[in-house]
C-alpha cells in the first residue's frame, strides 16, 4: 500500500513498512517518484520508524538522496499518523534526521497542522558552506557570471535565500540547478528566490535539492521567512506566498520557527507488480 498526499502542490508518497515490504534503495526511490514510469511525487516519506520513544520518518528526494527535514513532509506524515491510528494526541513529537519537531494537529481530521520546526543556524560549518567559519548573512555568491547577495541557513536541512526585487519560476529554473550544485555547498542546498511584499508577507520561488522546482516547500518557507527576519525586512509573523498556496510562519523570541499549513489527501493504492519488477531489474544499477 502507498498513501499519497500533497501540501500546496508539494506531493509525497507515504510508505509504511508495516503495510508494504519494499527495499527502498536509490533506484527504487527514483522509479517510484518518477512522474512517467512510477507513481510520481516530490519525494517519499518512509515510516513510522520508532526512535527515542517517538514515531519518526525517513525523507527521500526523487533523485534518491535522503533529506534531513521537510516541512511539508512532516505535516503530511503527521496527517498519515493520525489517519492510520498511530497517534491520538493533538500534540506529539516526531523524529527526523534533522532533529525532533513538535507537531500540533489543529482540526479533527488533521488537514491543518502546526509544527515547531526548531531553530535556525547561519553558521557556515553547520549549514554547511565552505570557507572560513562565519555566519553566512548577506554575502556575495557568484553564479554563472552574475553576483547575488545570499543568506544561508539550516533548519535541519540546508537553504540558500536570495532576495530579489522580482522573482519568477523561470529565474528559479535558471539559477536553481547552479545554486544547488555550487562548489560552496558540499551537501548541495535548497534555494529560495525571495521577494518581500510588506512586513508580514513574502513571496518565494523554490528550487529544491534533489527534487528541482516545486510549487511549495515548508522548510523553504521557514528558511525564507527567517532570513528576511534576520535581515530586518519583515516582522516575526509572516505569510509566505508560493505558487501552490500560503504557509504561515511565526518566529518566537527564543528563535523557534512555527509553521502552519494544510495537507490534502490524493490517493491510496498498491504498487503494481510491474513496477516492483522494474525496481528489481535495476537494483544496484544507477538509473
Ligand atoms: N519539500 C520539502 C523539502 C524536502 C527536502 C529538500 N528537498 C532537501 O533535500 O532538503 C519541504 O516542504 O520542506
Amino acid at each position: 500500500m502507498f498513501f499519497k498526499y500533497h501540501a500546496l502542490g508539494n506531493d509525497y508518497i507515504v510508505i509504511d513498512p508495516a503495510k508494504t515490504s519494499i527495499n527502498l534503495d536509490k533506484n527504487a526511490i527514483r522509479l517510484i517518484c518518477h512522474r512517467n514510469f512510477g507513481v510520481g511525487s516530490d519525494g517519499i516519506l518512509y515510516g513510522p520508524l520508532y526512535t527515542k520513544g517517538n514515531p519518526g520518518l525517513k525523507i527521500f528526494n526523487p533523485d534518491g538522496s535522503e533529506a534531513e527535514k521537510s516541512g511539508n513532509g512532516i505535516r503530511i506524515f503527521s496527517r498519515y499518523l493520525v489517519y492510520a491510528g498511530y497517534v491520538y494526541e493533538k500534540k506529539f513529537f516526531l523524529e527526523t534526521l534533522g532533529g525532533r519537531v513538535l507537531v500540533e494537529v489543529l482540526d479533527d481530521s488533521a488537514k491543518l497542522i502546526k509544527v515547531d520546526m526548531g531553530t535556525v543556524t547561519y553558521e557556515s560549518t553547520l549549514v554547511p558552506v565552505k570557507g572560513r567559519p562565519r555566519e553566512v548573512i548577506n554575502e556575495d555568491l557568484s553564479i554563472g557570471g552574475e553576483t547575488f547577495r545570499v543568506t544561508c541557513l539550516s533548519i535541519g536541512n540546508p537553504h540558500c535565500v536570495i532576495p530579489l526585487s522580482e522573482i519568477s519560476r523561470n529565474l528559479a529554473l535558471k539559477f536553481g540547478p547552479k545554486v544547488e550544485n555550487h562548489e560552496l555547498f558540499p551537501n548541495r542546498i535548497n534555494m529560495q528566490l525571495l521577494k518581500v511584499i510588506d512586513r508580514n508577507n513574502i513571496q518565494i520561488e523554490i528550487w529544491e535539492r534533489g527534487a528541482g522546482y516545486t510549487m511549495a516547500s515548508g522548510s523553504s518557507s521557514c528558511a525564507a521567512a527567517s532570513a528576511a527576519h534576520k535581515l530586518g525586512l519583515v516582522d516575526n509573523v509572516i505569510k509566505v506566498h508560493m505558487p501552490g498556496g500560503q504557509i504561515d510562519i511565526e518566529i518566537t523570541e527564543s528563535g523557534h520557527v512555527y509553521m502552519t499549513g494544510p495537507v490534502t489527501g490524493v490517493a491510496e493504492g498498491k504498487i503494481a507488480q510491474d513496477l516492483r519488477d522494474q525496481v528489481e531489474k535495476h537494483r544496484g544499477k544507477y538509473v
